[in-house]
């Protein structure tokens, strides 16, 4: 095995076979300390921290995945790769696109469309479908409704581009995508040719037309839920 890697200095077993991967490493910290009991930091390479601890009896790990597809690109594949984790869950914030989406939404990426050519390393002769792991999705859907937290699923973006000059999203949108993140693409893509799990669960944390924004109190709030359903998504 190719470990540790060039980004991460875990030993085999350090990471559970569930990982959660916010694009902030800090937000990774914030899960530890504040969802997992018994925690330890797994990985700090490039600040990228990666912990493994317990919730609720399950053994669970949860590291940044940084911002963009290169990012998550190279964390996913070594994950899947050389850690032997089955299930990757990416939990983020993503601008709201679609009409009905609104700021604290929690929104399911069940494909997530891409305007970067990530895909075509695979050497296709057509256009894959990036999509999540289908029973996780329905897992997330039952759990969401458990705990009383409404989702929306569907197709999200995935840009290169957060700073777009404002153009392109209409069209997107009016294919009925809901809304835009960074990183699901990549991971789906690891995931599919890794034969893995992988699932984008989002808090829209700003919308894309209307220019409102989340203030610092409330995404604490709506990030709870989200990590939550996360969390009992994984040890469903
Ligand atoms: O909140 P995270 O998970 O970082 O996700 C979103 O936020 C970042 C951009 O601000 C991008 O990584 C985007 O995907
Ligand atoms: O990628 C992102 C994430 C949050 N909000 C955005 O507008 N874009």
């Amino acid at each position: 095995m190719n470990t540790p890697t060039p980004h991460i200095q875990a030993k085999q077993g350090d990471f559970a076979k569930t990982v959660l991967m916010p694009g902030d490493p800090l937000r990774a910290k914030f899960i530890a300390e504040n969802f997992l009991e018994n925690a330890v930091l797994v990985n700090e390479v490039r600040g990228m921290l990666g912990y493994t601890g317990y919730y609720q009896g399950n053994r669970i790990s949860v590291m940044g995945s940084g911002m963009g597809m290169p990012s998550m690109g190279i964390y996913s594949y070594e994950l899947f790769h050389f850690y032997e984790v089955e299930t990757i869950i990416r939990i983020g914030t993503a601008g709201g696109m679609g009409d009905d989406v609104k700021l604290r939404d929690v929104v399911l990426g069940i494909g997530a469309c891409t305007n970067s050519n990530y895909a075509e390393q695979y050497g296709l002769s057509g256009t894959i479908a990036p999509i999540c792991d289908f029973e996780l999705a329905v897992k997330a859907m039952e759990t969401a409704k458990r705990l009383g937290i409404p989702v929306k699923a569907g197709n999200i973006l995935s840009s290169d581009l957060f700073y777009d000059g404002g153009k392109g999203k209409e069209q997107w949108r009016d294919m009925g995508v809901l809304a835009v993140e960074m990183e699901a693409n990549a991971l789906y893509l690891n995931a599919i040719q890794a034969h893995k799990k992988a699932l984008c669960i989002c808090t829209i944390s700003d919308h894309i037309f209307t220019g409102e924004a989340l203030s610092s109190a409330d995404r604490q709030t709506s990030f709870s839920d989200m990590m939550k359903l996360a969390l009992e998504t994984a040890i469903g």
